[in-house]
């Protein structure tokens, strides 16, 4: 499958996903162009990390195919047939995609300024002055500019959560991945990460999905929302029309839930 510009960033393909005999995807199809913001958004269970996961090759497919700009995440083509991906296919292409989790996962004993070199050095092969100019623009972006030599023990949970974006941004992704990042915070450290993110999202050209329960923040930043019920996709359009005037019941049903519980 060759790169083209006109290719989707994100395209899957008939990707089903079983555990056991539980289907969590079933046949899904979409795809997500190159700059988009695109916001998963439904009940609890019904299959939005597990995208995210198998986009970071945490999981793999059961059926259909999952692609990046056009080159197959899922798999490769060998000998003119496709077979599933190896590990070396792997590796190469989810370098392309960073991700931030709920959970910032940073490394305790380093300082934020190694925690955001760390990768760029070891991974990428950037030397650490280059590494550490990257960091020092990504500090400034999300706020952190003062925080460079700090431990992230010694930071709130939502600066830590900044130094995580950092850290994902260092990498240089064409995708970036947010799953929940907002949950394990204090409310009060809420905005200061939206606003980071909402940031990213005008200034650059990264392509981004996101899974949030912020209803807000996937009304003011995303381009287009997706709503899934069972591992479908049942209503994709942009935020005013998906949150003004939802076409399908279980659109409705869950934003009167999830807005009357804020
Ligand atoms: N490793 C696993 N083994 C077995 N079942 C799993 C596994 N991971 C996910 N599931 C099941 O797959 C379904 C979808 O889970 P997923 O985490 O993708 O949902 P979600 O929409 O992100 O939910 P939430 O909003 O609660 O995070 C759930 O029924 C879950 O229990």
């Amino acid at each position: 499958m060759s790169t083209d510009s006109t290719d989707p960033t994100i395209t899957f393909d008939a990707v089903t996903k079983r555990f056991g005999a539980h289907v969590v995807l079933d046949e899904l199809s979409f795809t997500v162009d190159p700059g988009e913001f695109v916001t998963l958004i439904g009940p609890s269970g019904s299959g939005k990390t597990t995208i995210l996961r198998l986009l970071m090759t945490l999981e793999k497919v059961d059926g259909g195919t999952i692609s990046i700009d056009g080159e197959y995440l899922s798999h490769m083509e060998r000998g003119g047939k496709l077979v599933p991906a190896d590990e070396k296919h792997l590796s190469r292409v989810r370098r392309r995609i960073g991700m931030v989790f709920q959970q910032f996962n940073l490394f305790p004993n380093m300082s934020v300024l190694r925690n955001i070199t760390e990768a760029p050095t070891r991974v990428l092969g950037l030397s650490k002055g280059e590494a550490e100019a990257r960091a020092v623009d990504l500090l400034d972006m999300v706020g952190l500019s003062d925080k460079a030599s700090a431990h992230p023990t010694q930071l709130s949970g939502g600066q830590q959560q900044r130094v995580a974006i950092a850290r994902a941004l260092a990498m240089r992704p064409d995708v970036l991945l947010l799953d929940e990042v907002t949950s394990a915070l204090d409310p009060e450290l809420v905005a200061g990460v939206l606003s980071v993110l909402k940031e990213i999202a005008s200034t650059t050209d990264i392509t981004m999905l996101c899974v949030t329960h912020e209803m807000q923040f996937a009304r003011d930043v995303s381009d287009r929302v997706m709503m899934f019920d069972s591992g479908r996709v049942i209503e994709d359009a942009v935020p005013e029309k998906l949150f003004t005037s939802p076409e399908h019941d279980r659109t409705k049903e869950f934003l009167s839930a999830v807005l009357n519980r804020a």
